[in-house]
């Protein structure tokens, strides 16, 4: 009768370090149990008369009792010795039990017999197996906590070759090296096991199917040496939620017999099986020798037999061995028995290294990875996050943000009439006082480069500084609650926001260029460089409005809907136009600008700019002052400065000298009538001090230049902000997904290749030390495979040793262990792009790693202070005054793997150029929901698809 688990290595080995199975306590070094089984004389030799030559004075002892006196009495000192009256549940109790329900508990163990033929090996294993067997369905139906399945196989050496005794048509079966399984017998059936009558059945079956053969020592003598394996896989029920089991096999071994052919008399085929026998044996002497005295460090011959190969994991290795050497007392053999107790001697001093295996049960896992991607494709489909207090404290981050827009939007618009009535009020005097003016075209110019107001811009007037502040904090907010929100529908009004930004953006800013084009060319006044720039910047902003085209065609009446979020991805990623494309005709509008605004200086630095031969002049100069302030004066920026509109309003202010105004008229024709030609004394004027007319203009001509360069700045800074964030959020969003389909798709085929599963073993170091080498082992994989900086980070600093972070580390080692290995088999695959994207080469993955780091590199004047960056210069020793600097830093981020201050270091900083640390690990760990152990303790790693690959790096 077996009770609740027992401690394997109970008091019958005071060596062995004692084990609670599933206890959590692992074995660590024992040595291989050794008895010795001395059977009766046999009929045999009681008719030849042979004398008895052993004696066992106790339970460890075995005595040569040398009848003749021929030699010195020899004793012999085992774990424990049965003598020939011994029962074998004796032997089973004491010298193998043990041992065998260790696989109970996930560790494989292995029970072997050895000696010479007729010594009594087949008839001692068979009791053993008999007695193991009910044992282990007794411990079956005492531990209904537990789960169990078992399965058994079972195979015979026989002439050096592998058969199958459960599928004998299957001929000779190959060994395969597995690196993760060890050696594996290729094409060996392998039964699920329904009940205890059932498995005595099969082993039945095996039992008939060995070769047997008559010796002279053994009528029924076992030619083949025969292993019979027993493998059982268990785990707590169904409700636990526990996706690991125990996993270990029970090898029970009767070895052919161990004596020299000659003294089988044989020949023909007894003597072929003989010398193959002996082969094999020879070379499991040799490992136990070589094995014992500690001699682990030389060559072990294990590949030298089948034998060894498939016993090598019980010969010093992860699994508790024990082994039962049976003789026969006779004189007669007393050389064998001599023979087979040095082998027993040899193999008490092996030390093996079993450990609990445990596995992550593939099923569990395909079926809990399921239920997430089912989630969360629910929170997907449905508008509103599951839990109603986070839909609550939405509706109140919701209503406050639109009360704020709203107090905004009152002060904005505020601002906005009181400067249009100040504006309508100098129009309305100057027209008084001047007359009509015929070049009016600013006004609209002003209208088209104002924005909306929806996220508090200023137009047409100064902010105050408060409202400034709460415009920068509003919009702050709102990106903060946009980075960690994860409702979908805001997201999908968010890509729209964008859009229809992006869209009034070009829009107007394209009616506003066409205008100043069109001064431009009415006037004749710029010159073709000035004009040229203006044009590529009107078609540069149109291109813009094209990108942003297809969401205006589809914004329009359609009702937000969180259950187009996905299609809202796949659009806006395969879009020809996506986010990326918008990027990059942002940097073209700021190219132009940039390269306008250089114009313009170079006109404005020309000290002669007003004389003829030059003809540099800037077109807006030559609009009437009016327009000019209409242009100065309108918002284009939610975060326009309030000092330039100061400065703006004062240097801006009409003239008192009227003449300034049909200057500007007169200049339309530079080069005939200019009145700056006529001064008092008919000479030319060039000189801009002694001109008030041309004075003035040319101060607003620099306000007015630096203001538009400002204010189109500021735009993109602003969408460019934008865009960024949504991109980021788009990508995490999409990444969680991809990750979960991803891990799914590859257990299932996992599961489909392979009924084995795989074994993970729970390593007898503690958790942290386990934590610290497979970390290592990580960054070097990392590193090799040219994995992303960012998953390297966010994944560095998401999983720092905690218990249940086991599951991450091991499914991100087994990823990039396979990762690895299909790199260097294909020589082709790209490490950084798996899942739903098409491998490339090796290559690209270096490049895309290149990208990665140029982009960081972009954000570390962003992310960093000038002190901090010094700092890092000086740290990281990037040389002052070299060449991109930045860049030479971001390329020296986790280049060292094997240096883990450097990986610690180099994980801070690229989490702080992404922004991993505005947002504190709460967050990050937050932002994915996939979800093993706990579903208190939500963590999930950012997998395979890296951000850097959906934000198109
Ligand atoms: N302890 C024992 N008590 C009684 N009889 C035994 C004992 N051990 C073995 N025998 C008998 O001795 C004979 C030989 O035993 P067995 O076939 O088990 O030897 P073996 O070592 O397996 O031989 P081989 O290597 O040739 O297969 C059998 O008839 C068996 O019943």
């Amino acid at each position: 009768m077996v009770g609740t688990p027992v401690t394997p290595a109970s008091k019958m080995i005071q060596r062995t370090p004692s084990t609670t199975p599933g206890g959590g306590t692992r074995v660590r070094e024992e040595k291989i149990l050794v008895t010795v089984r001395v059977r009766p004389l046999s009929r045999r030799e009681q008719a030849l008369y042979d004398l008895i030559a052993w004696d066992c004075p106790d339970d460890h002892t075995i005595l040569f009792k040398n009848p003749n006196q021929e030699r010195p009495a020899t004793s012999y000192k085992f774990d424990k010795v049965f003598d020939p009256s011994c029962s074998t549940l004796k032997v089973y109790e004491e010298g193998a039990k043990n041992v065998a329900l260790s696989a109970l508990t996930g560790i494989n163990a292995t029970i072997f017999a050895y000696g010479q033929t007729s010594s009594g090996k087949t008839y001692t294993m068979r009791g053993i197996t008999e007695n193991a067997v009910t044992d282990i369905f007794e411990h079956i139906k005492n531990t209904q906590e537990r789960a169990f399945v078992l399965k058994v196989s079972a195979l015979e050496i026989y002439n050096e070759s592998v058969i199958d005794l459960l599928n004998r048509e299957s001929g000779h079966l190959r060994l395969l090296d597995d690196p993760e399984r060890g050696i594996i017998v290729e094409k060996l059936v392998e039964e699920v096991v329904e009940d205890m009558n059932h498995l005595r059945h099969l082993i039945g079956i095996c039992e008939a199917q060995r070769q047997v053969g008559e010796t002279s020592l053994n009528d029924k003598s076992s030619r083949s040496h025969q292993i019979i394996r027993l493998t059982v896989e268990s785990s707590l029920r169904e409700k636990s939620g526990c996706v690991k089991s125990f996993l270990a096999s029970l090898n029970l071994v009767d070895l052919a017999g161990s004596e020299r052919a000659s003294q089988t008399n044989a020949d023909g085929a007894r003597f072929k099986e003989g010398s193959h026998i002996n082969r094999s044996l020879l070379t499991l002497t040799t490992v136990i020798r070589k094995l014992s005295g500690g001699k682990r460090s030389g060559h072990v011959p294990y590949r030298d037999s089948k034998l060894t190969r498939i016993l090598q994991p019980s010969l010093g290795g992860n699994a508790r061995t024990a082994i039962i050497c049976t003789m026969s007392p006779a004189l007669s053999h007393v050389e064998q028995t001599r023979n087979t107790l040095s082998f027993a001697t040899s193999a008490k001093e092996v030390t093996n290294n079993a450990q609990i295996n445990m596995v992550v049960s593939d099923k569990k896992l395909v079926k809990h990875l399921q239920k997430e991607v089912e989630r969360l494709e629910a929170e997907l489909r449905s508008p509103e996050p599951s839990s109603a207090s986070y839909l609550q404290s939405l509706l109140i981050k919701k209503n406050l943000q639109i009360e704020q827009m709203e107090r905004e939007m009152k002060e904005l618009k505020r601002q906005r009439d009181h400067a249009q009535s100040q504006l309508e009020q100098e129009k309305t005097a100057r027209k008084e006082q001047k007359g009509t003016n015929q070049y009016g075209p600013s006004g609209q110019v002003a209208r088209c480069l104002s924005f909306p107001v929806e996220k508090g811009q200023v137009i047409g007037g100064k902010p105050t500084s408060e409202a400034q502040q709460r415009n920068v904090i509003g919009r702050q907010s709102m990106v903060r609650q946009s980075v960690t929100s994860t409702d979908p529908s805001m997201l999908v009004q968010e890509i729209r926001k964008l859009e229809q930004r992006q869209r009034q953006l070009g829009e107007e800013a394209n009616r506003a260029l066409e205008i100043l084009h069109k001064d431009v060319a009415s006037h004749t006044l710029g010159n073709q460089a000035t004009a040229e720039t203006i044009a590529k910047m009107l078609s540069d902003i149109k291109d813009m409005q094209e990108v942003s085209t297809f969401a205006g065609e589809t914004v329009s009446g359609e009702k937000v809907n969180a259950a187009s979020l996905k299609e809202e991805i796949t659009r806006l990623n395969s879009h020809e136009s996506t986010i990326a494309s918008l990027e990059r005709k942002l940097d073209n509008v700021q190219k132009s600008i940039d390269m306008l605004v250089s114009s313009l200086a170079t006109t404005e630095d020309t000290p002669n700019y007003k004389v003829q031969s030059k003809k540099k002049i800037f077109p807006f100069a030559l609009s009437n002052s009016s327009s000019m302030q209409n242009i100065i004066r309108s918002p284009c920026s939610p975060l326009t400065s309030s000092g330039g509109v100061v400065d703006n309003e004062i240097e801006n202010r009409v003239p008192e000298n009227s003449n300034a105004l049909f200057c500007s008229n007169s200049l339309s024709r530079p080069s005939e009538t200019t009145p700056l030609k006529s001064g008092k004394n008919g000479n030319s004027t060039p000189s801009r001090e002694v001109t008030p007319a041309s004075g003035s203009n040319s101060v607003n001509v620099k306000k007015m230049q630096r203001m538009f360069k400002n204010a189109a700045e500021e735009n993109i800074r602003s969408i460019r902000a934008y865009v960024t964030e949504l991109k980021e959020r788009v990508a995490k969003l999409q990444y969680q997904k991809q990750l979960l389909v991803c891990q799914v798709l590859e257990l299932e085929a996992n599961e489909a290749e392979t009924t084995e599963t795989e074994t993970m073993d729970q390593s007898p170091m503690p958790w942290h030390l386990v934590f610290d080498d497979q970390r290592k082992q990580i960054i070097m994989l990392w590193y090799l495979c040219h994995v992303s900086i960012i998953h390297r980070t966010q994944f560095y600093l998401l999983f720092r040793g905690e218990p249940g972070d086991q599951i991450y580390l091991e499914v991100e080692l087994r990823r990039l262990t396979w990762l690895e290995q299909h790199l260097a088999e294909l020589g082709n695959a790209s490490p950084a792009l798996l899942g739903d994207e098409p491998a490339s080469s090796v290559s690209s993955s270096i490049k895309a790693l290149r990208q990665e780091r140029e982009y960081l590199a972009k954000r570390v004047n962003s992310k960093l202070t000038v002190d901090e960056r010094e700092m890092l210069y000086v740290k990281w020793e990037i040389p002052p005054g070299g060449k991109q600097r930045r860049l030479q830093l971001v390329n020296k981020l986790w280049t060292d793997p094997l240096n883990m201050q450097h990986i610690k270091e180099s994980a801070e900083i690229v989490a702080k150029l992404v922004g991993f640390c505005e947002s504190g690990e709460h967050v990050s760990k937050e932002m994915f929901e996939l979800n093993f152990a706990n579903p208190c303790d939500k963590k999930t790693w950012m997998g395979w698809n890296l951000i850097s690959n959906l934000l198109n790096l």
